[in-house]
């Protein structure tokens, strides 16, 4: 970061800013941001990703056991946000209205599953997916910004985001209800044409709001993260359009996650089913269902704060990238399928991914601490871990892969994470499992997790709890929970798992638009949509 009198190239002041609300880029060119340039630009210039300059920690972690959500979330983020940005009052409502959508009082409830395993379910928001816990947030604080940014500016004047985002399914709802009919925001919302589940599906394209378009790709979602990623790096949209990221390559997405890290640890603590004698300070295990490796790296975040986490269970399905670099310290994509498409579809379609994003973060933390055991100063291993990265991911772009990495960043991977791979045929034996043994219906990505878990919790200390993190509602993936419970006894999909809000949804009217797997022609369409949306604005106003 190049300073002159504390003040870093990006006119972030080191005396308003902790190094932990100061961002750097994971490939070394983009250093010294402030969390809201951050979070409206999405994806660092060099194409790397944002990450805090430095992880807080959270000394008096303990002290928060009793908070509400609000009151935990708002401590957390604090620690990453400068007042100077967001004042505190300010940022206590944005979080308060965030948290007031969801069906639970306690936002992600955790409950016991069975023997040592809990569940925190994250599905209580507006679209029945953990995504809502960072996206209800995220819209609120795009808004937040543009509010202010906007203040006093009238027509093209005013700062508007176009945001861009690759869904499988749940993102793309989740980022529709937190933006839907929000004032200088238009959406631009990619997925899988016929990849995603019908519900999934239907949750986006009822939604009719102006600045929501539905964009259905031919192709498969990495084809739709790649289109995502080459408008970010294109000159020529940059040059007129002010793009915005509502995937977990939003560093928003990553900070709102580690709440429920600390809340459902603190939950369990209270909770009579946890271990006798498990008390505050005592480890636990945590399972995630992976695909962008989002969802768990804000699990990383939290053990790096202080969290007694014993290990981050990384659970694939049969798109299995990640479990592979934590069997072998490659990082490949897997192209030993036979078919034209290498991404295999599964049951588990949200982790139907090629290449998970996040886990560039991951890497630079990890070649961040090797750097740093050749003794020299800070500076030079965040450079040098930015190199290492950069080399990295250039040759995952050019080679398809890259690997092994040195033993020792394997290593210091492996004392944080375990790595599982859970096949369509396991995900369903567990969703009718947990079924038959507890009346408990899973999801199966949830199922994918719980199964991890099952089999971690062979290898597990005595006494050390796993939460498996529940990461939608089965009735989202009505296919696969069929599949695996239909022959039960007594089971009644529509009187047992169907929320009346998803009742009738098939009946609405959709919008949604076919466009080829061509980065240039979806940049025509978003050009052209959010023309429209501009004229329509000056028109009215
Ligand atoms: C239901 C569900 N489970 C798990 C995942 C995987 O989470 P992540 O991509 O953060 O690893 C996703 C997609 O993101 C999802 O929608
Ligand atoms: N599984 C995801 C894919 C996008 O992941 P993200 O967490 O990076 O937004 C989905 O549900 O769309």
């Amino acid at each position: 970061m190049s300073e002159t009198n504390g003040i870093t190239a990006n006119g972030v002041s080191e005396q308003t800013h902790t190094p932990s609300q100061r961002y750097l880029s994971t490939r070394g060119e983009d250093s010294g941001l402030s969390f809201e340039e951050v979070v409206l630009k999405g994806l660092a210039t060099d194409g790397g990703l944002y990450i805090p300059e430095e992880i807080p920690q959270a000394a008096d972690w303990q002290s928060w056991k009793d908070l509400s959500f609000v009151d935990l979330a708002f401590n957390i983020l604090s620690l990453y946000i400068s007042p100077a940005e967001i004042p505190p009052a300010d940022l206590k409502d944005i979080i308060q209205r965030s948290y007031a959508t969801f069906r639970s009082e306690q936002v992600t409830p955790l409950i016991h599953l069975k023997d040592n395993i809990h569940l925190l379910e994250l599905f209580h928001g507006p679209t029945f997916a953990f995504k809502d816990v960072a996206l209800q947030f995220l819209g609120n604080l795009f808004e937040y910004f543009l509010v202010r940014r906007n203040a006093g500016k009238t027509g093209r004047d005013r700062y508007h985001l176009t945001v861009v985002g690759a869904t499988s399914g749940d993102t793309g709802s989740a980022a529709i209800y937190g933006l839907r009919g929000k004032k200088d925001v238009s959406v631009f919302m990619l997925h899988p044409k016929g990849r995603v589940s019908p519900i999934q599906e239907l949750q986006m394209t009822t939604v009719l709001d102006a600045n929501v378009h539905n964009l259905a790709v031919a192709g498969n979602f990495d084809n739709c993260q790649d289109i995502v990623k080459a408008l970010f790096a294109d000159p020529e949209i940059n040059a007129t359009h002010r793009l915005g990221a509502v995937n977990s390559i939003n560093w928003a997405r990553i900070l709102a996650q580690t709440v429920y890290y600390f809340h459902s640890y603190f939950a369990l603590a209270r909770s009579p089913a946890a271990p006798s004698g498990f008390k505050l300070g005592d480890k636990v295990r945590f399972s995630v269902p992976s695909g962008n490796f989002g969802d768990i790296l804000a699990g990383y975040f939290a053990y790096r704060m202080g969290l007694p986490v014993d290990k981050l269970i990384v659970a694939t399905n049969e798109n299995d990238i990640l479990d592979r670099f934590f069997k072998t310290g490659r990082y490949e994509k897997n192209t030993s399928s036979n078919s034209a498409d290498p991404v295999k579809e599964t049951l588990s379609p949200a982790m139907d991914i090629l290449v998970s994003s996040n886990f560039e973060r991951l890497l630079w933390f990890l070649a961040y601490e090797f750097a740093a055991t050749a003794g020299l100063d800070d500076a030079w291993n965040k450079k040098q871990a930015g190199q290492e990265v950069s080399v990295w991911l250039r040759d995952l772009k050019t080679k398809g892969g890259f690997g092994p990495v040195h033993d020792d960043i394997l290593s210091a991977g492996r004392r944080t994470f375990e790595s599982e791979r859970v096949s369509d045929e396991e995900t369903l034996a567990t969703i009718r499992d947990l079924y038959r043994q507890v009346g408990y219906v899973l999801d199966p990505h949830t199922a994918v997790g719980v199964e991890a878990a099952r089999r971690s919790a062979t290898r597990t200390p005595e006494g050390v709890p796993i939460i498996s993190l529940s990461t939608a509602h089965p009735a989202k993936f009505a296919g696969a929970v069929n599949l695996a419970l239909k022959d039960e006894e007594g089971f009644d999909f529509e009187a047992k798992v169907l929320p009346p809000e998803f009742v009738g949804l098939d009946k609405k009217e959709k919008r949604v638009q076919d466009v080829a797997n061509d980065w240039k022609a979806v940049r025509d369409v978003v050009r052209a949509g959010v023309e429209e949306e501009l004229k329509a604005a000056e028109a009215s106003s």
